[in-house]
């Protein structure tokens, strides 16, 4: 569904430039339920930003089913914003009108995109567990019922994907639980793949795969290792464990990884280390002597493996 290939978004501003991603790889499946995690800053929201067509990509290869997100035109843009990508935030207020009722905030879109379905906006609201409220203003509903509301609208043009930027930042532990769980029931029953960021490792710890992105790549892939509990009903584990997920480093096409930056620390891994293959493991040491020698004495020669 989702593939993105040495992606790179640069903002301008008057006299700087911000690399929000560099050259970031990831490719999720159609009908997957997953998350992305990731320090604040780290790029999240730039790349679900991409996704969603609210921001260009500024270089590499981003591809939505057949759409090609870098060479989209603009009018292809609002086609593929309409029909293909339905999207939630964690601040609901930008998608919801308060002197209207549930059912009449489900139905707006759906008028606006001329595909006005009032059996299906009822459907949607009694999916989310609003069957009961659909005909209450929205200035009446509390807060994660609200944020209900807008999972119903974000389904109202039957995109095939999900964005959800922090969708559990501002509602409590037993709200979050249940807009997860509407998820995994959205994912199954209507196939649609979802992609969810969040700093809630809880909520995360919840889903089958994880990516972890770090100043604006990839870093590391969290996969659950009895996926089908997951699915089920999303109540395995409290986090993402090492009992419960297997964690991989990700590595691009020309083999590059990150190694975090304490494991650096640690070693005192500074521009340059050295590399060991003994034919099972690779290990990554800090340099040796002659190496640190030669940081210390810019000016000092090696020839042959001595120093003159
Ligand atoms: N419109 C913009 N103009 C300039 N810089 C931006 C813009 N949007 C984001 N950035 C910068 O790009 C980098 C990535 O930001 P982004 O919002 O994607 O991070 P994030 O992982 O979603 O963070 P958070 O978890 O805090 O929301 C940051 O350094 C941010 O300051």
């Amino acid at each position: 569904m989702i593939t993105c290939e040495g992606l790179v978004k640069i903002y301008k501003t008057d006299d700087i430039e911000v690399v929000a991603l560099q050259g970031l790889n990831i490719h999720i499946e159609p009908g997957e339920l997953m998350a992305i995690i990731g320090n604040s800053g780290s790029g999240k929201s730039t790349l679900l930003n991409i996704l969603g067509g609210l921001d260009r990509p500024s270089a590499g290869q981003v591809k939505v089913g057949d759409w090609d997100l870098l060479k989209i035109t603009d009018k292809q843009l609002v086609e593929y914003k309409r029909n293909t990508v339905g999207f939630i935030w964690q601040n609901n207020a930008r998608n919801l009108v308060s002197y209207l009722t549930a059912l009449e905030n489900v139905e707006m879109p759906m008028m606006l995109s001329g595909k006005y379905d009032r059996a299906y906006a009822k459907q949607l609201l009694e999916w989310v567990g609003l069957g009961h409220r659909m005909n209450n203003k929205l200035q009446e509903l509390s807060g994660g019922e609200q944020q209900r509301v807008a999972i119903a609208i974000s389904l109202a043009n039957r995109p095939r994907l999900l964005l959800a930027d922090e969708p559990t930042g501002s509602v409590d532990t037993k709200t979050a639980d249940m807009i997860l769980s509407i998820f995994q029931r959205l994912n199954k029953e209507l196939g649609v793949t979802i992609v969810i960021v969040t700093h809630d490792l809880s909520m995360a710890g919840k889903v089958g795969r994880v990516v972890a992105i770090r100043d604006g790549m990839t870093s590391s892939e969290f996969i659950a290792r009895n996926p089908s509990i997951h699915s089920r009903d999303g109540s395995s584990g409290s986090g993402l464990t090492a009992q419960a997920h297997e964690e991989y480093v990700v590595l691009d096409r020309a083999g590059r990884l990150q190694v975090p930056k304490e494991y650096l620390a640690a070693l005192q891994i500074n521009g340059k280390a050295t590399m060991e293959f003994d034919g099972e493991k690779i290990m990554i040491k800090a340099p040796n002597s002659l190496d640190k020698k030669e940081d210390i004495e810019p000016n000092t020669q090696i020839v042959g493996g001595k120093m003159k």
